[in-house]
């Protein structure tokens, strides 16, 4: 089957008189199957806007190939363009409009009628703002509003530029469930996030980039299984005497820490027994990897948002 984006070697540098040269995207190859939700992480300045600008179109690469649909997005393709969609910056709307009038003015754009505008304005939860001007909406509204403006052209593949940035997380949450919908439409995503939860929660496959190169790349499972993390296991402490704690952890770590007890197991299942065993259940937490240790283990540095 055709990828819906194949990327090979990509690679470009930036020039600054201050900074020198900068290499921003430092040989990045991936594939996105049609219809997957792929996500491009990382911390600031790792390149992924770079790229993602690359395989819009709107930046030329150094060097190496990007295919789009079968195609190359470089030169500007108007055919390309009308398959495409790519969430603006909620910034960039148009000064004095409503939210009705902006995204009649992109259907215009991508010859779509009215109706169409009508229609995603009720997808997105908008129905009720029609008539309000967009720089008075929230910020969810408008994330919300830059992503119907994304879709009005019914594109196949939609490009997502941290679209929950700065949200409070119930609006965050709202969000989740409309870009997951997108997806389950059949239309391919490609999300660049700085949330890690969002990622697991969202992305069927994920790649994490640092310094231009992408570092490591699967679906949010298999990454977390590759780190071959244990599971950390809490207790209140003074449930136990020594000897038990000794007797449960067998030979695993152990370690009192804020007035819990917390294992570390490879086998939680076997621990947890013998913890309720013992009667000691009290104030528990069972904790998995995740993601976010992930990112911590591949970029060697704490998610900062
Ligand atoms: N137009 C430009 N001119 C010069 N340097 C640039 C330009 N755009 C980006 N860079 C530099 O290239 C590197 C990669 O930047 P890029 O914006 O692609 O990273 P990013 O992963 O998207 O970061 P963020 O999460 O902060 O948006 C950074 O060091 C950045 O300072």
């Amino acid at each position: 089957m055709e990828a819906a984006i194949e990327v090979t070697d990509l690679r470009k540098t930036y020039s600054g008189r201050k900074t020198g040269k900068i290499r921003a995207v430092d040989g990045v190859s991936f594939r996105v199957e049609p219809g997957e939700f792929f996500g491009i992480l990382g911390p600031n300045g790792a390149g992924k806007t770079t790229t993602l600008e690359i395989v819009e179109g709107l930046r030329k690469p150094d060097s190496g190939e990007v295919r789009l649909l079968g195609r190359s997005p470089w030169p500007h393709s108007p055919e390309l363009a009308g398959r495409m969609g790519v969430q603006l910056q909620s910034s960039a709307f148009f000064e004095f409009l409503s939210a009705r009038e902006q995204l009649d003015t992109f259907a215009k754009l991508y010859g779509a009628g009215p109706e169409r505008s009508a229609e995603m304005l009720d997808i997105v939860g908008l129905g009720d703002f029609a008539n309000v001007r967009a720089e008075k909406l929230s910020g969810g509204q408008k994330q919300r509003l830059s992503i119907a403006c994304s879709l009005v052209g019914d594109p196949e593949l939609v490009f997502l530029d941290e679209p929950t940035a700065a949200l409070d997380p119930q609006a965050r949450r709202n969000l989740w469930d409309l870009i997951r919908r997108i997806n389950d439409e059949g239309r391919t995503v490609v999300l660049t996030t700085h949330y890690m939860e969002e990622a697991e929660a969202l992305c069927d496959r994920v790649a994490i980039m640092d310094a231009g190169k992408i570092r490591t790349i699967g679906t949010p499972a298999e990454l977390i299984g590759e780190l071959d993390a244990p599971t950390r296991i809490a207790v209140a402490a003074g449930q136990l005497d020594s000897d038990q704690v000794t007797a449960i952890a067998a030979g695993e770590t152990v370690r009192e820490d804020e007035g819990q007890l917390v294992f570390e197991t490879r086998d939680p299942q076997k621990l947890l027994t013998a913890l309720a065993a013992d009667g000691a259940l009290q104030g528990l937490s069972v904790r998995t990897a995740s993601l976010e240790d992930v990112f911590l283990e591949v970029t060697g540095r704490e998610w900062r948002e």
